[in-house]
């Protein structure tokens, strides 16, 4: 393993008495997208402006490029990129004069903006709107523009809070494109509860709930995370349930229609081997037979239940 961009260990946080975060930990160490999934109110926010510098946290650290935030927070800072869930816009500027000024916040040397402005409008096609006030953009180009200051200094990671939140389904789409051609060249934390967000764009998940992390692992993990205890079979001879039922292993059986049963089992070796056997048996002529997954809602809900990893 390469060594981390960051790392983030025994993060606690407390808003006056009450805890947002407990002992989060987790480490990163190449490109790519990752999720911070979890409810409103669930700790994300906080969890994202603790790892950019916006909010102190009561316990652990947070080291970036061995760099730890707390005490080096300016040098730690250059390779962060950070769009908070409220765009930082000034939206009286033009695009161009707002990305000299993000780049000028930034302690970028004034030799190399021309050109960083430039390559960060072409990256996030919105060089045809340099020259327009941010206020009279649309919502999406005002999120690319949020993107774009996010990623002027080319920092070794970007976050990203609910990046797509308020807008309408096309500029959702065009936006988690964007987000997909950065992570090429950037690593990219998303917070979202949008759970088909994290399908769409996410290579690992963090799950976080009342302030605990309670999974972390691959998009794959996830959706395995509950066991499958349902096939989807078809049948072109149409057996009776009652006929499926008396399958050795076969627990409940419903009908979907088009020849198409539901099978719930408790050994997925057993009663597939079985239903094959007397399929071949009775002549019912199977087509289709498979593990019926989850719901990505399913196991959202179940992961909901635990408490911490
Ligand atoms: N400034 C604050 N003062 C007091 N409590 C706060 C503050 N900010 C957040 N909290 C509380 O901390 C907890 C975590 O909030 P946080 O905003 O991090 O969650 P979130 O997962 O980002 O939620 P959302 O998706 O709604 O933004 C919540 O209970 C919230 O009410």
């Amino acid at each position: 393993m390469n060594a981390p961009i960051v790392s983030v260990r025994n993060l606690s946080h407390r808003y006056s008495v009450q805890w947002a975060i407990k002992d989060i930990n987790f480490e990163l160490a190449s490109n790519g997208i990752y999720g911070l999934l979890g409810a409103n109110g669930a700790g994300k926010s906080t969890i994202m402006n603790i790892i950019c510098g916006v909010v102190k946290q009561t316990d652990g650290e947070v080291i970036i490029r061995g760099i730890n935030l707390a005490d080096q927070p300016v040098n730690a800072k250059k390779h962060i990129g950070f769009l908070p869930q409220q765009a930082p816009l000034q939206k009286d500027l033009t695009v161009e004069e707002y990305l000299v000024h993000c780049a000028r916040m930034r302690l970028m040397p004034e030799h190399t903006i021309k050109a960083a402005v430039t390559e960060v409008m072409e990256k996030t096609t919105i060089t045809h709107f340099r020259k327009r006030l941010i206020s009279n953009l649309s919502g999406g180009y005002q999120q690319r523009v949020g993107i774009a200051q996010a990623i002027i200094h080319k920092p070794d990671f970007v976050v990203l809070d609910e990046p797509t939140n308020g807008l309408d389904p096309n500029q959702i789409l065009e936006v988690r494109a964007l987000i997909k051609e950065i992570a090429q060249e950037h690593t990219v934390i998303l917070s979202t509860h949008i759970l088909q967000e994290v399908q769409a764009l996410c290579d690992h998940i963090w799950m976080i709930n009342e302030g605990n992390m309670i999974f972390s692992g691959t998009l794959e993990e996830f959706d395995n995370y509950i066991v499958p205890n349902k096939l989807v079979v078809a049948l072109v001879a149409h057996p009776a349930a009652e006929e499926l039922l008396s399958v050795p292993g076969v627990e409940a059986v419903e009908e979907l229609g088009g020849a198409r049963y539901r099978v719930r089992f408790s050994d997925a070796q057993e009663t597939i081997e079985r239903l094959v056997q007397t399929s071949v048996q009775k002549n019912w002529r199977l087509i289709e037979i498979g593990l019926e997954k989850n719901s990505i809602e399913t196991v959202f809900t179940e992961l909901s239940k635990k408490k911490s990893k």
